[in-house]
């Protein structure tokens, strides 16, 4: 074939020249924006040294202006002259021989940073086949997001760890500690787990380059595999960023991937794609699972080698890459609707943001600067809450308390819009006093009226709102109130997060009970029953950290003993039923 193609260049150059495209391109954009889940591009690399002196002609072309790539194949007849056979194929950015790295990452993979950075789950991969320029790529790339890194323009203190592995058929080795194996396995959450494979906190540039330039190299040279090691194996780089302001929170993660060649060198079998291999699925299984509680973002380089020679492999490369983008599916814009936070735009959303977030209202200009509503959503959690402790006064109770709020808002529109018709929806403000209140007029009001009680009794609000507005929370303590307290040593072990603050829902005095009542260190509450210096201490309930990520859940039976002056604040919750848990409300 190669002679074949050397022999016929001439002609097959004039043909494409000649060659008119049956439709118009898709503009091309910049704006790849920072919102969108999934980015696919593909790079286009320029024709090598030797393929030009071996006489190849190039057979894939970025089409001018627009987001196609043109590829063109050399057809051996039956009978009579060669002819050619057009294929046109359209990503999201397309990357011609001529775009340099620094132009790639710019426009696709430089928001992945500050997304992973504030708590998201960031992935960019390379693929496409052997010499196509995965790793080129990549490693041009990883020096960027090392700069982007330590150039001090990130939001906030990260503390950085890096983990560098290579995954070769079912095997997994650790590129940072001597190709060590080591085992990708799923948790009992069904997170995947890198087990064995040893992570470096790195603290300036210079050091995160050493290690990734060190794992580039142990891969080079890997004796086992002998040539052609980096197109059989897979290198993933992964950092781990952690917010030491929020230790509860989950790090953030970027995934740099360099995926192994799609086809084996130096045979030319049909290239196939090589997602399904079980450790790579396991490694980057947040990509493409679609029940992952992770926020994620994802950038797909396709790679492709423009030569004549390889037009079948990028033919498969390019088929792929258009295929992961239909994968997605890409909303179209709702009609407005107050109650349905997928269909806000930036304005909407900070209105809502300003009249719902509590006292002091959250600042909605630093919460969503940009954002619409699905936005916001897709936020990851640790982001939302730095965003929202930023305006001075609120507390991470409060800002955990908003986004559930929101959450919840968002799942019962969800719901709404699928099974009920619009006239009975719920009102989703109904804790958030009259005021707030954003039910449609067209609403039954004896059915709202019934509506919000029932919700009333699902939530530890006061029932007298008007009272629990003008006077502290301490003068007003009642059974069913939940507080906010600094447990002393001897209840630590209750303490919710970082064995600071608890919270517990008010029983009754504790001078009220009976002689013989424990608490939950088997301690008598009221020794002698009569209450003698007890004070103002109150028999309370523990109220502790459910499964799901900003629930809790009431031990009624582990009691403890709470004076009113280790109490903070009030908290409210609210119980949903869907769950079983109760979440904080504002
Ligand atoms: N954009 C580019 N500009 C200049 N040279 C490039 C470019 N991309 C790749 N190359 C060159 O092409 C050759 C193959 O690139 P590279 O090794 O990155 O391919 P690969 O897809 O990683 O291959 P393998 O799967 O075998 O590891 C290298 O010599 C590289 O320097």
């Amino acid at each position: 074939m190669d002679e074949f193609i050397i022999e016929h260049a001439e002609r097959y150059k004039r043909l494409v020249s000649t060659f008119k495209p049956s439709s118009p391109g898709a503009k091309a954009t910049n704006s790849t924006s920072a919102s969108s889940e999934i980015v696919v591009s593909a790079r286009i690399r320029p024709m090598l040294e030797d393929e030009i002196a071996q006489g190849f002609p190039q057979g894939v072309y970025q089409r001018a202006d627009s987001n196609m790539v043109d590829l063109h194949e050399l057809r051996r007849p039956v009978r009579g002259l060669p002819t050619i056979n057009s294929f046109s194929f359209t990503v999201d950015r397309v990357f011609g021989p001529d775009a340099a790295t620094p132009e790639i990452y710019e426009s696709v993979v430089k928001p992945l940073v500050p997304w992973a950075w504030g708590g998201g789950v960031g992935t960019m991969f390379a693929y496409g086949q052997t010499g196509s320029g995965k790793t080129y790529t990549v490693s041009g790339l990883e020096r960027h997001v090392a700069e982007t890194l330590m150039d001090g323009s990130l939001d906030g203190e990260r503390k950085i760890h890096i983990s560098v592995i290579e995954l070769a058929g079912q095997t997994a080795f650790d590129l940072l500690n001597d190709r060590k194996q080591i085992s990708i396995l799923e948790d009992s959450f069904g997170n995947t787990q890198m087990a064995g494979a040893l992570e470096h906190r790195v603290t300036d540039k210079d050091a995160l380059l050493q290690f990734i330039e060190a794992a580039a190299f142990l891969r080079r040279t890997a004796p086992t595999l002998k040539n052609d090691t980096s197109s059989r194996s897979h290198a993933i780089c992964r950092l781990r960023f952690e917010n030491p302001l929020l230790p509860s929170a989950e790090d953030g993660l970027l995934y740099l991937v360099d995926l192994a060649g799609s086809e084996a060198a130096p045979s030319r079998k049909p290239a196939y794609v090589p997602f399904r291999q079980s450790t790579l699925t396991k490694t980057l299984k947040h990509v493409f699972d679609p029940a992952s509680a992770r926020s994620c973002k994802t950038v797909v380089v396709a790679c492709v080698n423009p030569c004549l020679a390889d037009v079948g492999a990028s033919k498969n490369t390019l088929r792929y890459a258009e295929m992961l983008r239909v994968l997605v599916s890409r909303p179209k814009a709702a009609e407005y609707s107050p109650t349905v936070p997928a269909t806000w735009n930036n304005e909407q959303l900070r209105d809502w943001i300003e009249r719902n977030s509590g006292d002091p209202p959250i600042t909605a200009s630093i919460l969503a600067p940009l954002e619409t509503g699905p936005q916001l959503l897709r936020l990851p959690a640790p982001e939302f809450l730095s965003r929202c402790l930023k305006t001075p006064g609120v507390s991470p109770e409060q800002a955990q308390a908003f986004h559930t709020k929101l959450w919840k808002l968002h799942i019962d529109s969800q719901h709404q819009l699928s099974s009920l018709p619009a006239t009975t929806g719920r009102d989703n403000n109904n804790n958030s006093s009259s005021s707030s209140s954003s039910s449609s007029s067209k609403t039954d009001p004896l059915a709202s009226t019934a509506a919000a009680r029932l919700a009333q009794l699902d939530s530890s609000a006061d029932p007298d709102q008007a009272a629990a507005a003008a006077v502290p929370f301490q003068q007003r303590i009642r059974p069913g109130m939940v507080v906010r307290w600094r447990p002393p040593p001897k209840y630590a072990c209750v303490a919710a997060t970082g064995g600071q603050v608890a919270y517990a829902v008010v029983l009754c005095p504790a001078a009220a009970v009976g002689a013989g009542v424990r608490d939950m260190k088997g301690v008598l509450v009221n020794p002698g029953g009569e209450g003698s210096g007890l004070g103002d201490a109150y028999l309370c309930a523990t109220v502790v950290p459910g499964l799901l990520p900003g629930s809790f859940g009431v031990g009624l039976w582990r009691q403890v003993v709470v004076r009113v002056e280790e109490m903070e604040a009030e908290v409210l919750m609210e119980w949903d039923e869907a769950t079983r848990y109760y979440y904080m409300t504002v």
